[in-house]
């Protein structure tokens, strides 16, 4: 649905996105995950042509992204990782005005945006202003702007940055809700578990680069299932192996504290790139 080919974004003399290629199927949900600065809000901005390219392609559904932009931009919803809601106005004002600047009828805006809060459990506060609420329930109503005009693709901007524990589990499971009914769904993350969680495929992405790309398990089965943590000479050091057995093996040998425990995208991208993703 989506193809990005050899995109990339220059400031100056900095490249922060350097010949990203990737393809993402539809109905799928497709985590880019990266360290701070690693180039994802970069990327999900030069999709909705928030940011200029400096070169490459955008292409959804065999249509060039420079062309026909009007209707292109009605394809995608996006949520940014900064609160851009109007504050002083309530919800169903926010959902409203977004419902006109697209064009919707006064009929299916209605219909809309009341099957949407009932989506993300706010009708009770439709008519309450948005600088009241909490950032989890910011959070949700930016995800149901971003649908109002029933996009194709949604680009989900770090979208639990800055949420408490039990926020980050509430928005998780609506997101998980999206992905049952099939939306095509682009998310940025720094959080591992957030991608194991709920990503089919998963980008991993340093520097403006992406390093690898697959499921979340066979990034894992990449560097092996299991890890072994022991000191050696004063440094921890992980060794990994393909099996739990493997690894009980090979700490069996090892004098002192070990630890064997599945291995983890972090593990992987630390693997990959000698730094931690972070979060
Ligand atoms: N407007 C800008 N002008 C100059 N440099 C920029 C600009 N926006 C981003 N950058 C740089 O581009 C690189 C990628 O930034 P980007 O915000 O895309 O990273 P990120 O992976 O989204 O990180 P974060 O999670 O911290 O937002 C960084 O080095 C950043 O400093």
């Amino acid at each position: 649905m989506l193809i990005i080919n050899d995109l990339t974004k220059k400031y100056g003399s900095l490249t922060a996105v350097d010949k990203l290629n990737m393809e993402i199927k539809k109905g799928e949900f497709f985590g880019l995950l990266g360290p701070n600065g690693a180039g994802k809000t970069t990327t999900v901005k030069m999709i909705s042509t928030l940011t200029p390219k400096t070169d490459g392609d955008i292409i959804i559904d065999n249509n060039k992204m420079d062309r026909n932009l009007t209707a292109m931009k009605k394809r995608i919803g996006i949520v940014p990782q900064q609160n851009n809601l109007e504050n002083e106005m309530t919800a169903w004002e926010n959902l409203e005005l977004h419902g006109c600047l697209y064009g919707m009828e006064k009929g299916s805006r209605r219909k809309r945006i009341e099957e949407l809060l009932d989506f993300i459990k706010l009708s009770d506060r439709s008519n309450d202003l948005v600088r009241t609420f909490s950032g989890g329930m910011k959070r949700k109503l930016m995800i149901s702007r971003a649908l109002m005009h029933q996009p194709d693709l949604l680009l989900l901007d770090e979208p639990t940055v800055g949420l408490d524990a039990a926020a980050r589990r509430s928005m998780w499971n609506l997101l998980k809700k999206l992905k049952n009914e099939g939306l095509t769904v682009l998310l940025t993350t720094h959080y591992i578990e957030e991608a194991e969680t709920l990503c089919d495929r998963v980008g991993l992405i340093n520097g403006g680069s992406l390093v690898e790309m697959d499921t979340p398990e066979k990034l894992i089965e990449k560097v092996g299932n299991f890890v072994v943590e022991y000191f050696d000479n004063g440094e921890i050091r992980e060794d990994f192996f393909d099996t739990r057995r493997d690894a009980a093996m090979f700490a069996a040998d090892l004098k002192g504290d070990t630890k064997i425990r599945p291995s983890n995208l972090e593990d992987v991208f630390i693997k990959l790139t000698n730094e931690r993703v972070g979060g």
